[in-house]
């Protein structure tokens, strides 16, 4: 018997999920295994890549996936549902089979990045929970890592508690903000969680309650050691500088003066003068931090002004996704047993030709060169096939066929990975700091035209030819009314 927590996210699914439960429950269908993929169809933000993350809290939602007895008499008191129904969901345990990428790994429109097999009805009740923590987490660690690309090697500091939606997308999202490039958060507790590095300066409220910059800055300064002064609460260049520079004289080597915060004005202007003032005084080694609204497109603007901004940092934007605030990933039903228990490939079809599912349970392959490791594409084939042992491989674009290649010398590596087994967790986790290398790695290995930030060209995401037939040969069997008879 699992803990009752209250942390259990098991009823955050949603109702239509419980509701074909008891569909699948009653017509004594709930133990058919299925298939399911998790997959999204447009790159965020007109970026060439995505970087995944959630994993990590996808882990912790099964590990403690339960219906307590709470929860069931929630259920009794509000559905429909009959008592054998209600007594298989208090002994319901997950038992299903996990693959999914890696933390930190490049992920692509159109295939599979997570993939869940079980009982139609294990599979069926996570789904909205997965998608919830993916589609969120991929898109702000790809959101960072548009962000981390402008910024060279400039520190990058999360500040967006206060604006995210709610307390866990904050958490959570400054774990995936970490993940693609940031280097510290203002979130304490995100600190403490996961062990990302903390940082903080402080706020005009400070400089407000002393009523001028010296007080606030001279009581910041004997009250800490570490000290970046907030500048422009009154007047940057005529007040909040000059005091800074002041305090820092005076309290000479009782503080480290670590630099000043610029939060309001022309960043590209202000920098420059509050560098001058800052050497002049001799404090080359103070730097200027900057905040208010930043996203990649205004830090890569002030740096083409010359602005002398040192670290950056960024809050609303990242943490809410600011310019694309859904990813839009979905969960399909890729397969299916029927009642002689044989494996139906199964498929959506839609007039729109990129809502169209694709069948089958499926595997990807990061298809890369042997001599430099560039990727080639991404390789999606049936979990059956076994591109790694070909000499050559034909890979096509599923829609355009005809943009096409042969590739040779190729290095093919599986990016579905075995994350849980018959229910039981079997991936060894990388700790944050691993994940956070291993999305820096994946990105150097990507050609720059895929990682422009504007217009990138389109990655490859590439179907085998099996796969490929396979769909053709469904889309086929039912436009001539052959819907498969699963009873
Ligand atoms: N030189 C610059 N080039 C491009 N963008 C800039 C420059 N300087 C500041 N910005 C950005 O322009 C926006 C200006 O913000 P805003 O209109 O709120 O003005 P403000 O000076 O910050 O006033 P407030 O006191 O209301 O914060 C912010 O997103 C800021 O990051
Ligand atoms: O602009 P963001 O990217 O969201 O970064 C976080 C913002 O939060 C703070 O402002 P806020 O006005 O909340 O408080 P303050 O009084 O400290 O400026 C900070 O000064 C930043 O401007
Ligand atoms: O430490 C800071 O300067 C900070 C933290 C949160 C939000 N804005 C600024």
């Amino acid at each position: 018997m699992k803990r009752d927590v209250s942390d259990n996210l098991t009823l955050h699914t949603d109702d239509y999920e419980l509701n074909m439960m008891a569909t699948y429950f009653e017509k004594g269908m709930q133990q058919r295994r299925a298939v399911f993929e998790v997959y999204f169809r447009k790159l965020p933000f007109q970026n060439g890549y995505a970087v995944f993350a959630g994993l990590q809290h996808v882990i912790e939602y099964l590990e403690q996936l339960h219906f307590s007895a709470a929860d069931i008499e929630y259920l009794a008191a509000n559905q429909d549902y009959s008592a054998a129904f209600l007594d298989y969901l208090s002994q319901f345990e997950f038992h299903g089979n996990i693959r999914s990428v890696k933390e930190g790994d490049l992920v692509f429109n159109n295939e599979p990045i997570l993939q869940v097999e079980g009982t139609i009805a294990e599979c069926q009740l996570i789904e909205t929970a997965l998608l919830n923590i993916v589609n969120y987490q991929t898109l702000v660690a790809t959101k960072a890592a548009r962000i981390r690309s402008v910024a060279g090697n400039d520190p990058l500091l999360e500040f967006g508690s206060r604006r995210a939606q709610e307390v866990a997308a904050a958490v959570w999202g400054t774990r995936a903000a970490y993940i693609g490039g940031f280097d510290a958060t203002s979130n304490v507790l995100a600190g403490k969680k996961f062990g990302i590095p903390i940082s903080g300066t402080h706020a005009h409220s400070l400089v407000e309650a002393f009523g001028n910059d010296y007080d606030a800055f001279k009581a910041y300064a004997e009250t800490h050691y570490e000290c970046v002064f907030l500048v422009d609460t009154f007047d940057t260049l005529k007040s909040g500088v000059p005091t800074a520079i002041r305090v820092a004289q005076e309290m000479g080597n009782r503080i480290n003066f670590k630099g000043v915060r610029i939060d309001s004005g022309d960043m590209a202007y202000l920098s420059k003068r509050v560098r001058e003032m800052l050497d002049r005084a001799g404090f080359p080694a103070a730097k200027i931090y900057a905040s208010n609204d930043l996203d990649e497109n205004t830090i890569s603007s002030l740096k083409m002004q010359g602005a002398k901004i040192d670290t950056w940092g960024v809050g609303t934007k990242l943490i809410t996704a600011f310019d694309q605030p859904a990813l839009g990933a979905v969960y399909k039903l890729v397969s299916v047993e029927n009642d002689r228990g044989q494996m139906i490939d199964t498929i959506k079809l839609s007039n729109n030709a990129e809502k169209v599912s694709t069948p089958g349970k499926k595997q990807v392959w990061r298809i890369t060169e042997k001599q430099d490791g560039k990727s080639e594409g991404d390789y999606v084939a049936l979990a059956t096939e076994h591109p790694q042992d070909a000499d050559q491989l034909y890979m096509f674009h599923p829609q355009y066929t005809y943009i096409n290649k042969t590739i040779h010398d190729f290095n093919a590596e599986p990016l579905l990975k075995d994350i849980f087994i018959d229910g039981q967790l079997v991936y060894q986790q990388p700790t944050l700091l691993e994940i956070k290398k291993h999305a820096q790695r994946v990105q150097e290995q990507l050609w720059p035209e895929y990682k422009r930030m504007l217009n990138p060209q389109e990655y490859p995401v590439d179907f085998s030819k099996k796969l490929w037939d396979h769909k053709m040969n469904l889309i086929t069997e039912i436009h001539n009314g052959q819907e498969h008879k699963l009873q």
